[in-house]
């Protein structure tokens, strides 16, 4: 862990940058009092204090403490410096994110880390003067224009369809809070140059530049050979991302009315009636959303097939999908897990 003191800054196109923060502030419009989710890192350093330049007395700080890392003692001392500097209210939550058997690290903190910010938001904070302060209404994440195409660059190397390449949404509901992620359209880089232009510092995490983590790949070699080939990226990334976001809607939206005509668990005349597609869609909507669980590719195809050749009485079907089989009983589809 490092923690990097800034000078003022040097050029024109380093300010010109930093503006872009500001206008994305100038039009982020959430309910308050907001709580910006605090690493410490320079992404949400800028936005906590952009924010509480906005709206002195209802911005709060959520500092997750991971324990993951003996540099998480260090993130911890460096929010609760900062905080007590400007005068915001913090609230610090030590979880234990170590991940189970067949979860990746990074799921594993970042779901443990949005049960923190939703406890501590309900919790509430306390002023200075040790009297509880009104209720949270929104809360804020920074990640911002690189980490969005970061995560539409690592859907396309799964080989994700529409919903993975729709991407981070900026604005959702959860937990009866209201969620932003308002530097979405900023690059990463007019957040360091807005700290910078203030001479404030952040720390930097020292997993962020180790390569062998994928992201961080993409980060250290494939974004800088972007910005040479297509310098718009970010906002035609973002568009088709926004388009893919629709499209995911509208597959949803048919899925559901399918599965109303196909019935639960689904009758195979009717889903026989589907074209290949619409098969493919609704079968893949009535497992995820009613049994959990998500098929592969191959296993959707393989189900899918299977269905087009199942006229006979006799016809036997039983196929490993997700976590679980999906079987023929009689006139129906059924799912059970193993
Ligand atoms: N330990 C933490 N405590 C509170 N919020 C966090 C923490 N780690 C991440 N976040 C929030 O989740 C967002 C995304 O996390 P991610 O790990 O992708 O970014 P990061 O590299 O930590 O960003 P930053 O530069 O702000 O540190 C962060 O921008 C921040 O708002």
């Amino acid at each position: 862990m490092q923690a990097l003191p800034r000078a003022g800054l040097t050029n024109a196109s380093e300010a010109a940058s930093a503006q872009l923060v500001d206008r994305a502030i100038a039009a982020f419009d959430p309910p308050l009092p907001l709580a910006v989710a605090f690493s410490g890192g320079a992404d949400s350093s800028a936005l906590l204090l952009a924010c509480h330049a906005r709206w002195p007395g209802q911005v709060r700080a959520i500092h997750v403490h991971h324990g993951l890392q003996a540099a998480a003692d260090g993130f911890q001392r460096h929010c609760e410096q900062v905080c007590a500097r400007h005068g915001i209210p913090l609230q610090v939550c030590e979880i234990d994110a170590r991940h189970e058997t067949g979860q990746s690290p990074e799921d594993a903190a970042r779901q443990g880390r949005y049960q923190a910010l939703i406890q501590a938001a309900q919790q509430g904070f306390s002023g200075a003067d040790g009297g509880g302060l009104e209720a949270v209404r929104s809360l804020a994440l920074a990640q911002h224009a690189d980490d969005q195409v970061e995560t539409l660059l690592l859907a396309l190397s799964r080989g994700a369809g529409v919903a993975g390449l729709a991407a981070m949404p900026e604005h959702w509901q959860r937990a009866g809070l209201e969620w932003f992620r308002p530097l979405l359209r900023v690059p990463g880089q007019a957040l360091r140059d807005w700290l910078g232009q203030r001479g404030l510092d952040w720390v930097e995490d020292p997993t962020n530049t180790d390569q062998g983590y994928t992201r961080n790949r993409i980060r250290a070699q494939l974004l800088p050979v972007l910005e040479q080939v297509f310098p718009q990226f970010r906002s035609t990334f973002a568009r088709s991302s926004a388009h893919c976001a629709q499209a995911a809607e509208l597959l949803d939206e048919l899925a559901l009315s399918d599965l109303q005509a196909v019935g639960m668990p689904p009758r195979l005349k009717d889903l026989q009636a589907l074209p290949q597609a619409r098969l493919g869609n609704v079968l893949r909507h009535w497992l995820r959303s009613v049994h959990g669980t998500t098929p592969s590719t191959a296993q959707l195809a393989q189900l899918v097939a299977q269905i087009g050749v199942c006229t006979t009485r006799g016809h036997r079907i039983h196929i490993k999908v997700g976590c679980g089989f999906v079987q023929r009983r009689g006139a129906i589809l059924d799912w059970y897990n193993s």
